[in-house]
């Protein structure tokens, strides 16, 4: 194991992306006391670097001016910075948007040290592992299903309202031994857990993800659609009853047929009631389309739509829901400058032509 430098007293960890979801991966890694954590910083750089984070948290109380080790404003270069260690692990919390240039492969090469650095992938959807594992043939890539209900409010402030509840497992990697994935899952389990925060090692990592997306295909999608919280929802009965539910019952049905999980009812009620009324909570995919930002839709819902349909698992209301959320995309393309769509009447404009980068 002495290569993927778990023998260290402590684990070099990069987190990439420091919103919800990152900040309180961060946390956690270095309350846990094994591991040295670097977090790339974006938006919030300046904020945190002069007053630190300020968090509410659900498991950790109130912490004001909280940095983590080292943070930055930019992906390092470990080729290039002489004085950087390589990395242990790379985390990955930012969206993945896989529709759009960069990808999540592009973004973290520059910290990627071949045959070393275990790439945790801190991302809701399907298929997520597939560019990275052919883009790192020789790394061990492993999945982490957040349930955490992170968010930032607003530059620097971390509200955290559900239990952190972290389910981790390794990808399957046809290049390296599934063992060495399996001790690298292991070892992040073991890093991340802390006083507060449950971490659980789940060795089926359909399972896991499954059972994510019974929430995130469903609720994040519908929410984004209708700008409407969980409670509201529920409080309406018919969401739940002619979107919510049956849309579970889909995602219910191609668990089965793609990956031969059994996914029971009652689970699906469960999910059904997972926020707490008194949250009102606006889900992820939501808080990022009322920002205006580009939505994870494809891995999160276009993926398994594709498998369900593939394996012959009827998905209308599915289907109907991707492609709203698909026009949404495209609009939110159009007003970030990716689209260009004439503004005269032309021979040329009609149904299907491609705008003007090509891009349709
Ligand atoms: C916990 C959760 C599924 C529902 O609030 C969601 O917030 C999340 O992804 O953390």
């Amino acid at each position: 194991m002495g290569s993927l430098g778990f023998d260290a007293p402590k684990h070099n960890v990069l987190v990439i992306g420091s919103g919800g979801v990152g900040t309180m991966a961060a946390y956690a890694l270095e309350k846990g006391g094994r591991a040295t954590v670097t977090a790339v910083l974006r938006s919030n750089f300046a904020v945190v670097q002069k007053r630190g984070f300020d968090i509410d948290s659900r498991d950790h109380g109130k912490i004001s001016g909280w940095r983590p080790s080292h943070i930055r404003n930019t992906i390092p270069n470990t080729a290039e910075e002489a004085q950087l260690q390589p990395y242990d692990f790379v985390v990955v919390t930012t969206k993945n948007i896989a529709d759009i240039p960069p990808s999540v492969a592009t973004l973290i090469a520059p910290v990627v040290t071949p045959g070393r650095t275990v790439i945790a992938l801190l991302q809701n959807g399907l298929n997520i592992e597939k560019p990275i594992v052919a883009a790192f043939p020789n790394n061990p890539v492993i999945s982490g299903v957040p349930y955490i209900g992170a968010s930032q409010s607003s530059l620097g402030n971390i509200k955290h309202v559900n239990h952190d509840k972290l389910i981790i497992s390794p990808f399957s990697n046809p290049n390296i031994p599934a063992s060495r994935c399996e001790r690298a899952a292991e070892e992040f389990q073991r890093a991340y857990s802390c006083r507060g925060v449950t971490c659980i090692y789940e060795p089926n990592v359909d399972a896991a993800r499954w059972k994510k997306l019974l929430y995130n295909s469903s609720y994040n999608t519908v929410a984004t659609i209708l700008r409407m919280d969980t409670s509201r929802m529920r409080v309406s009965e018919h969401i739940i009853d002619s979107l919510i539910r049956p849309a579970m019952q889909e995602i219910q049905a191609a668990a089965k047929a793609v990956a031969g999980l059994d996914i029971s009812d009652e689970t699906i009620e469960e999910t059904i009631r997972i926020d707490t009324f008194e949250a009102f909570f606006r889900p992820s995919m939501l808080q990022d389309a009322e920002k205006g930002n580009l939505t994870e839709f494809e891995n999160i819902l276009g993926e398994p739509l594709r498998d369900a349909e593939r394996h012959g698992v009827p998905t209308p209301t599915l289907r109907v829901i991707y492609s709203i959320l698909k026009g949404l995309q495209w609009q939110t393309m159009e007003s970030k400058g990716l689209i260009t769509v004439p503004q005269v009447s032309s021979s040329t404009m009609k149904y299907g032509m491609r705008a003007a980068n090509g891009v349709a």
